[in-house]
């Protein structure tokens, strides 16, 4: 996409999100999904079919800001999102040739682009509070497919990406945003970011394909991180290169962990800029 020309606080919004997306998948090094050393424990994705996918999201993100402007959470915004939200994961669909590059990433964004554009100058907290009042409300028509998610919240009794967006995002509060907010090194501070979060989640994408044993052992390698200073430091970088080493092995990708970046990295730049930051007239944003 290069740079991109914004007219309007919706296509702000979107292009934000492409961004946020952009940014979470060039993050290197990430253990088990792609970025720009290697595609992790997928051997169906790449990184330039990453951006791909990223970039063919932008209208239909501009379409959830511009069909939630001014709205009050409710079903109706709620079956709205909803329907676009759909559109979208087929778009993704048709540009990977049926490969799942941002299935989670478009429902976290999508309800926080949503809430986002609702009410004007929010701060991150409010902004993911209301999303979850939105994903809240239910949504008639959304299909009750057999998915990797259902499957691992039924066997593992865990909340999965519906229930993080239903309880507010709170890892996104309590762990992305925290880290995103200390650090003055870009790209330790989303690492950092990324382990804090992944040593907490129950990711239904890990569990699914590596069950409760894999995920204990992610997320106290993640906590390792963490322990030994951070990827800033000598001994906490060695740990991130440990945790890429078992991840590897364990053949697993924590890819609920990586929405999640992507969308505390959203919310992270809207606070940076101001939802008002092109209100009047165009903005460029390098994607
Ligand atoms: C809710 C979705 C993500 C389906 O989730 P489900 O748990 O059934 O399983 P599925 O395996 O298909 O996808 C889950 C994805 O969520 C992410 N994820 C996994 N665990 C977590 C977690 N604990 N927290 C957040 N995200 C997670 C991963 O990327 C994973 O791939 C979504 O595909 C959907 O139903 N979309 C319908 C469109 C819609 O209503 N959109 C409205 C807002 S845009
Ligand atoms: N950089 C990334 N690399 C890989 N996955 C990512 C990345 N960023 C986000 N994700 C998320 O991970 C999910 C893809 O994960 P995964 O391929 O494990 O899921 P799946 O298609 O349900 O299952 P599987 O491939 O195990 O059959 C997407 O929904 C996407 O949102």
């Amino acid at each position: 996409m290069g740079k991109i020309v914004v007219f309007n606080t919706s296509e702000y919004l979107g292009a934000l999100a492409v961004k946020a997306l952009v940014d979470e998948v060039c993050l290197t090094p990430k253990p088990g999904l792609v970025d720009e050393e290697n595609n992790g424990s997928h051997h169906d994705l790449t990184l330039s079919m990453m951006k791909a996918s990223a970039r063919s999201l932008y209208p239909f993100f501009v379409e959830m800001a511009q069909a939630s402007k001014g709205k009050q959470p409710s079903q109706l915004l709620r079956e709205t999102l909803g329907e676009i939200g759909r559109n979208a994961e087929e778009k993704m669909f048709a540009v990977t040739n049926g490969i799942n590059t941002h299935k989670g990433a478009i429902w976290s964004l999508g309800l926080l682009i949503g809430s986002a554009a609702s009410q004007g100058n929010s701060t991150s907290e409010e902004i993911a509070k209301r999303a979850g009042k939105i994903a809240r409300f239910e949504d008639a028509f959304m299909m009750k497919r057999l998915t990797n998610g259902m499957r691992a919240k039924k066997k593992y009794g865990v909340n999965g990406a519906v229930g993080e967006a239903k309880a507010g995002f709170p890892h996104i509060i309590k762990f992305v945003l925290p880290m995103l907010r200390e650090t003055k090194n870009i790209n330790h501070s989303r690492l950092n970011a990324l382990m804090a979060v992944m040593a907490h989640l129950d990711d239904t994408c890990i569990l699914h394909r590596g069950g409760t044993l894999a995920l204990e052992k992610v997320k106290e390698g993640a906590r390792a991180v963490l322990r030994n200073g951070g990827v800033g430091t000598r001994e906490g970088f060695q740990s991130l290169l440990k945790l890429n080493r078992l991840v590897e092995a364990l053949f697993v990708s924590p890819g609920g962990s990586a929405d999640l970046l992507a969308a505390g990295l959203f919310l992270y730049e809207l606070e940076k800029r101001g939802i008002g930051g092109n209100s009047d007239g165009n903005t460029s944003l390098r994607l």
